[in-house]
């Protein structure tokens, strides 16, 4: 999805030229969930604003989507930030215009690309679990219900690639937990890229990868983790062989009779029949089909 090497950016002010990226290298995988992590200064920003297609890189190489970079005019970029790429700032006044519902809010970056999907715009809402907020302006929203309408926001044009500066921020650890779950959610439902700039080292163990960047360049211990599809599968395994392991018990009653369960029957093919074979057998009670063949049956 991303394949980014020895990119540099540089700022010239009147007197000084700031390197903000001296040549760093990110190479980010479609479908990914990722966190970049960073001191303040070590250019985070910077790149997110690089992938967002919000600044040129003064030189390097930057491809995104099978897109050149680099090689953008003004059009291209404006295409690229309508159509491939979804933004999530810290700050929701950038993020929300406050005299429109949360609905209203949602539509506008398809109404910019020319289709508005009042549709679209509620699944998204739900997606967020802000079904009941949809009439809901800026004013009426807490600061977590505004970072997931804002998160709705940028699912708008369907984009292929989602970045999140800082999106937990400005709310408790308890609601920054709940919009790290969102993510992880739409990143699993809908395939799409998302990468967040965060400096919380503890959200940034819910994502599948984290990247640390040190004075502009990736620093080169990139912390990889088990993928969370990973993990799922290994779940799952465990579930199945627990299933495995487990003994079946049936009631017996008083008066000697078992209950059955009904999937054994299905199996036996005995349901709905009123009698079934008994034999004792070296210990063992062995229930069969009325009408089976027994070992003893066939030598007589
Ligand atoms: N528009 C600009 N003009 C000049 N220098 C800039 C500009 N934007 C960023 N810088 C400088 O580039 C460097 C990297 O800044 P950047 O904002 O990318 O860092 P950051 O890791 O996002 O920091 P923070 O966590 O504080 O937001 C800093 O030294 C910063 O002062």
């Amino acid at each position: 999805m991303i394949d980014c090497q020895n990119l540099v950016k540089i700022y010239k002010t009147k007197e000084i030229e700031v390197v903000a990226l001296q040549g760093l290298d990110l190479a980010v995988e479609e479908g990914e969930l990722m966190a970049i992590i960073g001191n303040s200064g070590s250019g985070k920003s910077t790149l997110l604003n690089m992938l967002g297609g919000l600044d040129r890189p003064s030189a390097g190489k930057l491809i995104i989507d099978n897109r050149d970079m680099l090689k953008f005019t003004e059009k291209d970029y404006i295409k690229y930030k309508r159509e491939v790429v979804g933004f999530i700032w810290q700050n929701n006044a950038r993020n929300l215009v406050p005299y429109l519902t949360a609905t209203e809010n949602i539509e506008l970056p398809m109404i910019l690309k020319g289709k508005r999907d009042r549709g679209r715009a509620l699944e998204l809402l739900d997606m967020v679990g802000l079904s009941h907020r949809k009439k809901s302006k800026l004013n009426q929203l807490s600061g977590g219900e505004q970072q997931r309408v804002a998160i709705a926001i940028s699912l708008a044009n369907d984009p292929r690639l989602v970045l999140a500066d800082e999106p937990t921020g400005s709310v408790d650890s308890r609601t920054a937990s709940t919009i790290l779950d969102i993510f992880r959610d739409i990143n699993r439902a809908l395939g799409v890229t998302i990468i967040i700039v965060t400096h919380d080292m503890n959200l940034s163990r819910q994502v599948d990868r984290v990247v640390a960047i040190r004075d502009g360049r990736t620093s080169s211990e990139f912390i990889r983790r088990r993928s969370i599809l990973d993990e799922m599968r290994e779940l799952e395994q465990e579930e199945a062989a627990q299933q495995q392991e487990q003994v079946e018990y049936a009631v017996l009653d008083p008066a000697g009779r078992l209950q059955i369960p009904r999937d054994y029957l299905d199996a036996l093919g005995v349901s709905g029949k009123n009698k079934m074979r008994v034999e004792l057998e070296e210990g063992r009670v062995v229930l069969l089909p009325p009408d089976a063949e027994t070992e003893q049956h066939k030598e007589a």
